[in-house]
């Protein structure tokens, strides 16, 4: 029998870097939430990839930044502390962007928080730039950290990705197999859900109000014919945001209901009905349980 591989590969990086982008192309099923707004993986997502005899649970992990306030720490400690549970770090930079200074100061935060755990360098979007400026970038960035080893990909395009898998496959350590062979993600499916229902909501909506709302599955029922009746309850932090979220007689929540019931029932394989709710709940940004259900430590956001 050959000895199998597997472990957790951490996705690390600024917000926006294409951690989501890399982990769905790596797992080749959408399970983490993806847009071009900054901050949009807020837990930490594990998307498993079987890759020959390896089994690799990528852990993507909200981007770091400097937080200010609650719910911005409690991601930024998720974020650290999916790295130090890794075996294998992966710290993504975008190459049209260049080592700027968020990118500086989470390598030199790795140096506290990486402890024995290798690190490769993900050089990211490489389809935005020259084949010329690459070189000189991963010079620039390994002057400044010992990478194990440097990547060039484009985490949309795919470019580069199986080197990537390649190399993750022979480093993650002799091990059984850590989840059952079929299965891509561990977040319990009300949460997908949600996270398919919050990103919908963050295409449609700006700024501010995509941050300061949540999405929860309030109800989870199995039908008899085969589909599932979904209630989510999307709470929002200001009164006037409801009625921007419900849209003009109720135009934007029903073409969210719509876009994320045909992805929901997509992913699930079968058909879903999915009912929205909007309401107020002004403090839900210093609601423990609010946390919980998004999967992150409400002390860890204590200032
Ligand atoms: N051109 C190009 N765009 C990319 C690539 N990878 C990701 N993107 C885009 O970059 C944006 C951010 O991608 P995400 O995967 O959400 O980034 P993230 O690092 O998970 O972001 P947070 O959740 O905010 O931490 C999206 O608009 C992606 O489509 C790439 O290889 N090339």
């Amino acid at each position: 029998m050959t000895q199998t591989h597997a472990g957790f590969v951490a996705l690390i990086g600024e917000p926006n870097a294409g951690k989501s982008t890399l982990l769905n192309q790596m797992v080749g099923a959408k399970v983490s939430i993806v847009t071009h707004k900054v901050q949009t993986t807020r837990a930490r997502i594990r998307g498993i990839a079987m890759y020959g005899d390896a089994q690799i649970v990528f852990v993507d992990t909200p981007g770091i930044f400097r937080p200010r306030r609650r719910l911005d720490r409690s991601m930024v400690k998720a974020a650290w502390g999916g790295a130090a549970d890794a075996d294998v770090i992966l710290l993504l930079i975008e190459a049209h962007r260049g080592l700027t200074d968020g990118a500086k100061a989470i390598i030199e935060q790795l140096r506290e928080h990486s402890g024995k755990t290798p690190v490769a360098l993900v050089i990211n979007k490489i389809d935005r730039v020259k084949a010329d400026r690459l070189l000189a970038l991963s010079q620039q960035v390994n002057e400044i950290y010992e990478f194990k080893a440097t990547f060039m990909i484009s985490a949309e395009k795919g470019y580069g990705c199986e080197d990537l898998l390649d190399w993750l496959a022979a480093e993650v350590p002799e091990s059984p197999w850590l989840y059952p062979e079929d299965q891509v993600a561990d977040l319990p499916m009300r949460m997908i859900a949600a996270e398919i229902t919050r990103e919908k909501l963050t295409l449609r909506l700006h700024e501010e109000i995509p941050y300061q709302l949540t999405v929860e599955t309030e109800k989870w029922e199995e039908k008899k014919d085969g589909s599932a009746r979904v209630d989510q309850i999307v709470y929002v932090a200001r009164p006037g945001h409801k009625g921007i979220v419900l849209g003009k007689g109720g135009e934007t929540i029903k073409a969210v209901g719509q876009a994320a019931r045909a992805e929901l029932a997509e992913f699930m394989g079968r058909p879903v009905h999915l009912f929205l709710q909007v309401k107020v709940r002004e403090n839900w940004l210093d609601e423990a349980e609010r946390y919980n259900e998004m999967g992150l430590d409400f002390k860890d956001g204590d200032a």
